[in-house]
């Protein structure tokens, strides 16, 4: 319970690497609020796991989870839970991980081809929640950070797609941007002892990814790679290991404004995966582009 005491907030927990991540955190005793959105205002896909879930695995575990309906899209509703986290804990706030991400959603077919072959809508879809997304709530947990005079620390989740084509052009672009993200508000935040990252998973093995690989009349290209590398992909709770093995660094600042890949992490902390596997892939060293 290494984390007992802090708080922390993470974006799109509902399923993905968002509820590997507040798993993990709340295993390790962070009060952690999660968010998504209200499934009232969207089609649910009963198969995928629910905000709900996550809040109560947190508590199978021993933490602490609150579920909050948040659409990202939304500044208002952004807004109003960075209020609610601060009311209801005099004001302290510990740790951002900025996740939600909207496009992984998206039909197959609208996701993976040239972008010229899309409608330009798409890129919304991949940057609207994602990134835009990400310097909303940044601008709310940056307030609260200098204000606090405590600290504190943002993870942005991003993608070796930020430095190499992957996907579509709109996901890459987006994601040297969420890179970015973190190194600027890395150096204006700086002077007040808040560290910012951008973390880069491997492949992961999220609802989604599983169906990309299952599904036969997929638009992905190069899927005999793509299956090859799902099979030694991590699971989402890697990348929360890796954010509670930042979050109890004490020396996280060293590492403000850089991009950090969660094997190297592993690697340097000591942490497995929770399947037992060291995780070998290094995304940064991927031969060649999908
Ligand atoms: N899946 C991978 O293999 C992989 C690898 C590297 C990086 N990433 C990155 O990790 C991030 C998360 O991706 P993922 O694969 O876990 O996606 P996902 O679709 O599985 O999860 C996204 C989460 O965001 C939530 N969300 C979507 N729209 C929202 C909205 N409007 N408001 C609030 N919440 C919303 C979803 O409910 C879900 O909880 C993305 O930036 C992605 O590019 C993914």
């Amino acid at each position: 319970m290494s984390l007992r005491g802090k708080i922390a907030i993470v974006t799109g927990a509902s399923r993905g690497i968002g509820r590997g991540i507040a798993l993990q955190l709340g295993e390790a005793g962070a009060k952690v609020y999660i968010t998504g959105r209200d499934p009232k205002n969207k089609k649910v896909d009963p198969s995928l796991p629910t905000l709900e879930n996550t809040a109560q695995e947190i508590k199978q575990r021993g933490g602490e989870g609150i579920f909050v309906y948040v659409d990202h899209a939304d500044d208002a509703q952004v807004k109003a839970l960075f209020e609610k986290v601060e009311k209801e804990n005099n004001g302290q706030l510990d740790i951002l991980v900025n996740n939600a991400f909207a496009a992984a959603e998206a039909p197959s077919e609208e996701k993976f081809k040239n972008f010229w072959e899309t409608e330009p809508y798409v890129w919304d879809s991949y940057n609207n929640v994602g990134l835009r997304s990400h310097y909303v709530a940044s601008v709310y947990a940056a307030r609260r950070f200098v204000k606090n005079n405590r600290g504190g620390l943002i993870i942005n989740v991003s993608s070796f797609g930020g430095a190499q084509y992957f996907l579509h052009v709109a996901y890459g672009v987006g994601k040297a941007a969420v890179d970015r993200l973190a190194a600027d508000t890395a150096h204006e935040l700086k002077p007040y002892k808040v560290a910012v990252v951008s973390l880069w998973p491997g492949l992961v093995k999220t609802e989604f990814t599983r169906r990309e690989v299952e599904n036969e009349n997929s638009s992905i290209e190069n899927k005999g790679k793509f299956r090859k590398l799902f099979e030694q992909a991590e699971t989402t709770e890697y990348a929360g290991k890796a954010v509670v093995a930042l979050a109890t660094d004490p020396k996280v600042l060293d590492k403000t404004g850089k991009i950090l890949i969660t094997a190297d992490l592993g690697k340097e902390y000591g942490f497995k995966d929770i399947d037992g596997r060291d995780i070998i892939i290094n995304p940064k060293k991927w031969d060649e582009p999908f």
